[in-house]
């Protein structure tokens, strides 16, 4: 065996290998791990470094992997094929077969060049699942799979596994080969030949390959995925056979391409002693004779290949989540296999599939990995905990259901998918789905295994990739926000709560279509008293070329929050960052990013709720300044003032906080239910609270020109929200006029696709105004047409919501019924009282409950006067859904917003048609007959063209509302 390496030495190879390589001084995660022989669990274990596990951290650290897979055949066949070979070797390792009869000490100098470490290994009749320093290797006989995190050099070990494959087991040649990882955290600490995509990676790997292609999937300004795969060489058994004879050397035609010279991979120089502790227990690994499980692998043809790869990659982990995974302070001794182990238990990773045997570490002082292997399939989870960088892959062939809701015999990708994020509560996360194609299989049911039934999760993409030979699904997943989620479409929101920590005031939203051209400069908020610039610049640094970094008030804002100004050399990298940061942690502490937004005259927002204080800023100056220098420190001021009341806000209770400078930048009005204690200093600017009315409603001065109503465009939703909460929002003539004008201005609108309208928790609205009409005579409301302004609703043609949420009675009830879908508080009151006035409804309440839910309950409700519940109007088809009281508006946003991303006038017709037969003015067949002539007019849009289309090509439609 030595001989045989030895005689292929190269005394230059080192130079060769590394010639592209960057010395250790870049890199910078891991310098040194060394294992406790005490950690030794298993037999299996091969692992026996001395010492404790000591990992230097310099506060990141780059957790997405590298991943690739070389094959050298369909199946270990290849491998078994090959078996008779003039393999010389003396040691038992010959009765294994393929890959796996090569010795550790080979794989361990190919993970050298690679810069990873090899920390334990288990083995099975199919595997061996290495553990690495830096993630896993797996060795099957007939393929491997590295995986490595960090700043390793991952692809540098393919010129050194083909010369390992063609010396030890006669494969010259590979079937396939599979590259991929998500997107950097911080590309810029790569090293050659990973620092980019294109021109390195693929460069690279084409060098290497032929017939090689080259994707990114996903949002390439959010998380995506590269992957890099090359075409099967089907000829490979057949050009293993015929190579029978070629002696044992490394040439070109290992690959499928010819190596260009400088890529000629040379075998390094290698030790063939073997380390005096590192080797004990490879033995232990061999085989007398290969059992029947072995054989029935190895004897799995090219023909009945199936393969399925799923990885889970997430970020932004729950702090609390993963505090698991580090060290705990209590044991010295708390690294290594052993804690490893127990944290499998502790977390529930054990119990995901429960027959898999697992090698786990934890490293020191963080961090954690796992492989797993049960029977010819693995799984490998990695951790990486730090706030600054969290992450944690998940990746299993474990097979899976590919259909979406089958229970029979394995999990379905759903299933697995919430076991493992359960585990790690992620802010984001992306799958991918990597499935060798079977034509068997409805695509449909492929597309759909990755759907949208993550609770607390929205999905944001599905990608399905038809590949030579597989099908690829990627998807992207949000958490959603917990409080009320306005902020999924915040580009026209004009006002935000404080209870929301990954939200964004909307002057500063990355998307806003109203909101100024985002600078190059970012903010970041929440740091913690402990960090400083050079920590800040060694984050953000990442990210991009920082060109001013400001820290102006890590002072007491609140409980030692404060704030930093990063302005980067291009938007694109600023861009980056606040995609990156915002949400994310440092120091244990929530960030939220945003742009520093322009804002020479500020948006308009409106008053959504209650006045609670009114901030005036007085400038308090030593010396007297420019007026230009003025006006932007006052402008920075007031930023720095509204990013503290968030603090503040924070610290209180559940608060909305509406924001607006009035009288140029002088004076910043502040809506805020409850605020104690408020003092704020900003540099050089005094901030003062000359007015606190306190937590009361009522008091709300609106900034719109409407007195009743307020009104908020949430993305294409317009919301509409009844203020006269001294009358329990009691629709008078005034009030309706509002409503109408609204309405109007919402129909008109392009932009908007539907319409919710609202009241407050204790009153949708307590019905026409008494007090306007007590006085009124017949003739008055006869010749004015009393009420007729009540129809305008009537008209307007795109969907209206009601979320409901007190008292709905009289004109309130009404008003409820003429939009077209309500959703109701389990505490709203329905009713039609006015007969205890002395009047009959007279907005449409006794025509339209009557046609809800028939004549005699329709009496009932009329003439007794008596109010029915929420319950009540879901049973008689009134209400269709009943929900919580706080989240009635969250919902019917969501509904408005699902409806309102359809195509306009397909909407406008299927509410038409519905309009239509509830009127009961038509029979069922001139009902039916007025559906089919609509159904027929839709045929002349250019949305039913490209909704049919779509749909055929199993992508999202793109509506033009045409
Ligand atoms: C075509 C359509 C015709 C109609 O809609 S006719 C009207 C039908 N509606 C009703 O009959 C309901 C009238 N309101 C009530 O019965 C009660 O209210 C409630 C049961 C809804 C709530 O009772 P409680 O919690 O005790 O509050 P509170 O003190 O009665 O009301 C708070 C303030 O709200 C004013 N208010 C309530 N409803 C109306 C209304 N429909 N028109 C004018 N004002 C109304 C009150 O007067 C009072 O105000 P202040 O504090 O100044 O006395």
């Amino acid at each position: 065996m030595s001989d045989i390496i030895d005689s292929n030495v190269n005394p230059n190879t080192n130079d060769i290998i590394d010639s592209n390589i960057n010395t250790d001084a870049n890199y910078p995660k891991i310098n040194n791990i060394n294992i406790n022989t005490n950690d030794i669990i298993s037999n299996d274990h091969i692992a026996s470094i001395n010492d404790t596990a000591t990992i230097n951290y310099s506060g990141f650290f780059e957790g997405p992997e590298k991943l690739l897979e070389v094959w050298f055949g369909a199946s270990p066949a290849i491998a078994i094929k090959n078996r008779n070979h003039d393999y010389s070797g003396n040691d038992n390792r010959s009765k294994r077969i393929g890959l796996r009869q090569v010795k550790t000490q080979f794989w361990k100098e190919m993970l050298e060049i690679v810069k990873c470490q090899i920390i334990s290994v288990i083995s099975n009749d199919y595997v061996d699942a290495y553990l690495l320093s830096e993630s896993s290797l797996f060795v099957y006989p007939h393929k491997l799979i590295l995986k490595t995190c960090g700043t390793t050099k991952l692809l540098l070990a393919i010129p050194q596994l083909l010369k390992i494959a063609a010396e030890h087991c006669h494969f010259y040649k590979v079937w396939r080969v599979f590259y991929s990882r998500k997107r950097f955290m911080f590309p810029k600490q790569q090293l050659h030949p990973h620092k980019d995509w294109e021109n390195e990676e693929v460069t690279y790997l084409d060098n290497l390959f032929d017939n090689g292609a080259a994707y990114i999937v996903g949002r390439i300004n959010a998380d995506y995925w590269n992957l890099y795969l090359t075409s099967p060489q089907d000829d490979v058994l057949l050009d293993h056979q015929y190579q029978h004879s070629t002696p044992a050397i490394i040439t070109t035609t290992t690959t499928s391409k010819t190596l260009p010279p400088h890529h000629i991979p040379e075998p390094p120089i290698i030790d063939m002693h073997p380390p005096t502790n590192f080797l004990d227990s490879e033995e232990e690994l061999e085989q007398d004779t290969l059992s029947p499980t072995t054989m029935k692998a190895i004897t799995t043809t090219a023909s009945e290949f199936q393969d399925q790869t799923i990885e889970i990659l997430m970020t932004n982990l729950d702090s609390s989540s993963v505090q698991k995974f580090y060290q705990s302070n209590a044991s010295n001794n708390e690294a290594g296999t052993k804690d490893g182990a127990r944290i499998d238990k502790e977390s529930g990773l054990a119990n995901l599939y429960p027959g898999a045997k697992l090698d786990s570490f934890l490293f020191t002082p963080c961090g954690y990995s796992a492989n797993a292997l049960l029977d010819e399939n693995y799984f490998t989870v990695h951790v990486t905990p730090e706030p600054s960088c969290s992450y944690a892959s998940f990746e299993s062939n474990i097979p899976l259901s590919l259909h979406y809701n089958d229970s029979s015999t394995c999990s379905t990708v759903s299933d697995l998918i919430r076991n493992v994020i359960s585990i790690f509560n992620p802010g984001k996360f992306s799958v991918t789905l990597f499935t060798s194609t079977d034509s068997r299989r409805d695509k449909r049911h492929l597309v759909a295994s990755l759907g949208d039934d993550i609770v607390r999760f929205v999905r944001k993409d599905r990608i399905l990739y038809e590949l030579d030979g597989y099908d690829l699904i990627f998807a992207h997943f949000e958490k959603k926000s917990r409080s009320r989620s306005y902020s999924k479409s915040r580009s026209r929101s004009l006002s935000y709560s404080r209870s929301r920590s990954r939200s964004l005031p909307p002057s500063r939203s990355r998307r806003g279509a109203s909101s100024p051209a985002p600078l190059t400069k970012i903010i970041v908020e929440k740091l913690t008293k402990n960090v400083t610039v050079a920590h800040l610049q060694e984050i953000f640094g990442t990210f991009g070329t920082i060109t001013h970094i400001d820290l102006p008030i890590n002072k007491k804002w609140n409980a030692n929050r404060g704030i930093a100004y990063i302005e980067y050399s291009t938007r694109t990298e600023a861009e980056r960052a606040v995609s990156y940061m915002d949400g994310g942690q440092l120091d244990g502490t929530e960030l939220t990013c945003a742009f520093v937004p322009r804002r020479p005259s500020p948006p308009p927002i409106p008053a959504r709720r209650r006045v609670s204080i009114i901030l005036i800023f007085t400038t308090k100056y030593k010396q007297q300044q420019d007026t230009a220098h003025h006006h932007v420190d006052l402008v920075q001021a007031a930023t720095e003032a509204e990013l503290a009341l968030q603090f503040v806000a924070a610290d209180t209770q559940d608060l909305d906080l509406d924001l607006r400078f009035v009288d140029d930048v002088h004076i910043l009005r502040v809506r805020i239910v409850h605020v104690v204690d408020l003092e704020l200093r900003t540099q050089g600017v005094e901030v003062e609270v000359t007015r606190s009315v306190g937590a009361t409603e009522g008091t709300s001065e609106p900034v719109s020109s409407y007195k009743n109503i307020l009104i908020e465009s949430n993305g294409k939703v317009g919301l509409i929200t009844l203020n006269r909460p001294k009358a329990l929002n009691a629709l008078s003539s005034e009030l309706f006029h509002e409503i109408n004008d609204a309405l109007e201005k919402y129909q008109n609108d392009p932009e908007i696709g539907a319409i919710v309208i609202t009241g407050s928790d204790r009153a949708f609205a307590a019905g026409a105004d008494i007090k306007e009409m007590q006085d009124k005579t017949f003739a008055e409301v006869y010749k004015s047409n009393f009420l007729g302004h009540w129809g305008k609703i009537n008209e307007i043609r795109k969907p209206i919501i009601a979320a409901v949420n007190g008292f709905a009675l009289g004109g309130g009830c009404e008003l409820a019924m003429s939009c077209d879908i309500v959703y109701a508080g389990v505490k709203a009151t329905f009713g039609q009282p006015e007969i205890k006035l002395g009047v009959i409804p007279g907005a449409g309440g006794t025509q339209r409950l009557t046609r809800a839910i028939g004549k005699s309950k329709a009496m009932e409700i009329v003439l007794s006067g008596r109010n029915f519940t929420a319950e009540e109007a879901e049973r008689w088809g009134i209400v269709s859904k009943v929900l919580p009281v706080d989240k009635v508006l969250e919902e019917a946003i969501n509904l408005a917003q699902q409806i309102a991303s359809l195509s306009q006038p397909v909407v406008q017709a299927g509410k038409e048609s519905v309009n239509n037969g509830t009127s009961f003015e038509l029979s069922l067949k001139e009902g039916c007959h007025f559906e089919r002539r609509l159904f027929q007019g839709t045929f002349a849009l250019r949305d039913q063209k490209e909704g049919m289309k779509a749909f055929i090509e199993k992508r999202e439609p793109k509506w033009t509302n045409e």
